[in-house]
């Protein structure tokens, strides 16, 4: 058993004795009322510059504990530098998060917040949506129906980023016209990273483009910027370091090259 397949048998465990109806109605009036829509693709409109994406990741399970930093600590570092969105992990046992650290996280800024977790099952949705997240990723082989949880995700108001790793994953969910697509640059089978699987599937993509994954220096931003990325994300390499100056000057320069501007 790979290790997605283990979250996933401990994600469904988790839900065991959750129902979606029990908060369908709840989630449904929220984002009646709520005026601030699709977020992350009115982010990505924006051609000036490739989004950066940055992410609470406290832990991950090809590199353990990442950061000791708090939620709190990480969501301010976000919201005062030049990231664009942010990624909230979910995941309780491997990445060693929870669903309170994203109701935090959307209290501490206005920036758009993207659920990451492997979701399977709609209540992870409406969760998300009372949480006040703007996006959800879904995860091409994790998330069981692609095309509702679209759907549930259009009439909410929130956006889905639809999670790939190769062209048939791609062929898998086109005809279902996702309209942000994210390239994972990781193989979930062993955790290997190649940055040249954004190049390998950019040309596939017919709508908006995030890379994520690997990122490491200026020179693997750039490079996924000249693959056509319209945003990159970055979860370990930005938390790598506990020193908050050390992070804003991580930020500022992966920021630098992503402006299209620069060379
Ligand atoms: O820490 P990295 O290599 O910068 O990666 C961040 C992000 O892409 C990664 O956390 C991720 C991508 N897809 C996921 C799906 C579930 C959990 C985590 C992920």
């Amino acid at each position: 058993m790979n290790v997605v397949d283990e979250i996933v048998k401990n994600k469904k465990q988790l839900l065991k004795n959750k129902s979606a109806d029990e908060i369908k109605q709840k989630a449904h009036d929220y984002a009646s009322t709520n005026d601030k829509k699709f977020r992350f693709q009115e982010k990505l409109s924006d051609a000036t510059s490739t989004k950066l994406i940055c992410e609470y990741k406290p832990a991950s399970p090809s590199q353990g504990d990442i950061s000791t930093l708090s939620v709190e600590d990480v969501i301010e570092i976000y919201d005062t530098t030049p990231v664009d969105m942010i990624s909230v992990l979910t995941e309780e046992s491997y990445f060693k998060s929870n669903i309170e650290n994203l109701k935090k996280a959307v209290k501490l800024t206005d920036k758009p917040v993207l659920r990451k977790d492997f979701i399977i099952d709609e209540y992870m949705i409406y969760e998300a949506v009372l949480c006040g997240a703007s996006a959800v990723l879904l995860i091409n082989g994790v998330c069981p129906d692609i095309e509702d949880y679209l759907n549930l995700c259009h009439e909410l108001g929130i956006d889905a980023i639809v999670e790939c790793h190769t062209l048939n994953d791609i062929e898998d969910v086109i005809e279902y016209d996702p309209k942000i697509i994210g390239i994972n640059n990781r193989d979930f089978k062993d955790l290997s990273i190649d940055l040249e699987t954004t190049k390998k599937l950019s040309e596939y993509i017919p709508n908006y483009m995030i890379s994520e994954s690997g990122v490491k220096t200026e020179h693997d931003a750039r490079k996924l910027r000249n693959y056509g990325a319209d945003g990159v994300l970055i979860g370990t390499s930005v938390l790598k370091s506990n020193e908050k100056p050390e992070i804003e000057h991580y930020i500022n320069k992966i920021k630098h090259v992503l402006r299209k501007n620069t060379l």
